[in-house]
């Protein structure tokens, strides 16, 4: 491929032409040809009137890219767990999002982790492989103008044959503009990316822009889930997942990522008004004496505070009323054991 790369610069406008350079027949364009050619391109695809489209898209990438971030964004509401800590996403977790014609079913994936080799980690590398198999496109999110030898690992996994968009996330953090140019031109030649979309995960814009490219990858066919349905994860893994970002924003960069968040009980009453009433009981665990009173914090402070912005949220998330009760066990080592991984419902 000799299409050239074009170098985004603050101006959204062009922008949006950079995202377009590269069809998805892989066609050499330039960058006014592509809005032109793209036209083109897009009338046959359209679905019959009352067509319905439908896929599954991964979102790869090594750690603290902005995956979970830009999987919110796609689907409009939050979802995924995000935080400034590397690895904090865990599970693999569906996003839906539907609108128009098309349901766009999202998986967001652990980050590729290679520098411990812990059960834990074994356990997150089969997740990225087994979401990047059976896909109708992949998203690469990698940092706008970086590509490190754990960006080339994740990519390494890529099955040949599946279309890869190439997602340069936080252009807004990049100063220099210029350098973007050749790093794109570069990129090409790592791989045959079907589009490249360099953007920020935090721009509603490009987010737009970036589920209008995906569109085109989803092959015409029923719908898979309700209009409104967001995700197929349980009400129980959601408080679960709350819990834990909340654990892990208050306690900043101190407590390490192998800590986990385990749902004990999870019970709906009914309630006396209409409201619905939910009982979560959940354990903290952490591998050291340490850890358990960082996450207690002063005359329990910090641990009330995970609690109350937690419930406070799940009572919005699942609009009921919930009693969340929090406990924090130490369990040393456990990351270091398969048996007890499996039973922490990391397959
Ligand atoms: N400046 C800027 N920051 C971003 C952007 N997207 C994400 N971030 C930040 O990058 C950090 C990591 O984002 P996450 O979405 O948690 O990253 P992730 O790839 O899901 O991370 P893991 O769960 O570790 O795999 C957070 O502090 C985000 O706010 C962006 O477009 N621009």
């Amino acid at each position: 491929m000799n299409t050239e790369p074009l170098i985004p610069d603050a101006d959204p406008a062009s922008t949006k032409a950079a995202a377009a350079s590269v069809t998805p027949g892989g066609g050499s364009v330039s960058p006014v040809e592509a809005s032109a050619s793209e036209a083109i391109a897009a009338t046959p695809q359209q679905p019959e009137a009352g067509g319905q489209r439908c896929g599954l898209i991964a979102i790869v990438g090594k750690p603290n890219v902005g995956k979970s971030t830009l999987l919110n964004a796609l689907v409009g509401q939050k979802i995924s767990i995000t935080s400034r800590k590397a690895q904090t996403t865990r599970h693999r977790i569906t996003g839906i999002r539907t609108r128009g014609a098309t349901q766009f079913v999202f998986v967001d994936t652990p980050g590729f982790q290679t520098r411990h080799h812990t059960a834990l980690n074994k356990s997150l590398n089969k997740t990225v492989l087994g979401a990047v198999d059976d896909v109708d496109l992949v998203l690469f999110v990698v940092e706008a103008g970086s590509f490190t030898l754990a960006d080339a690992q994740v990519l390494a996994l890529l099955k040949p044959g599946i279309p890869v968009v190439l997602v340069a996330n936080k252009l807004d953090s990049v100063h220099r503009r210029a350098t973007l140019a050749p790093w794109l031109k570069s990129m090409q030649e790592r791989h045959p990316f079907a589009e490249f979309m360099p953007m920020s995960a935090k721009n509603p814009k490009d987010v737009e822009r970036l589920l209008q490219v995906c569109e085109r990858y989803l092959p015409e066919q029923p719908w898979w889930y309700g209009e409104d349905e967001l995700t197929d994860r349980s009400e129980r893994f959601l408080a679960g997942e709350i819990v834990r970002e909340k654990l892990f924003r208050l306690t900043g960069d101190e407590l390490p990522y192998t800590s986990a968040v385990l749902v004990e009980r999870f019970e709906e009453e009914p309630g006396r008004t209409h409201q619905r009433l939910v009982r979560i009981a959940a354990t903290i665990v952490v591998e050291r004496e340490g850890h358990k009173a960082m996450v207690i914090g002063e005359k329990g402070e910090r641990l009330k505070r995970i609690g109350t912005e937690a419930r406070q949220e799940l009572e919005r998330l699942f609009d009921a009323k919930v009693f969340l009760e929090l406990w924090v066990k130490v369990r040393s080592g456990w990351a270091d054991d398969e048996a007890r991984v499996r039973s922490f419902g990391y397959e």
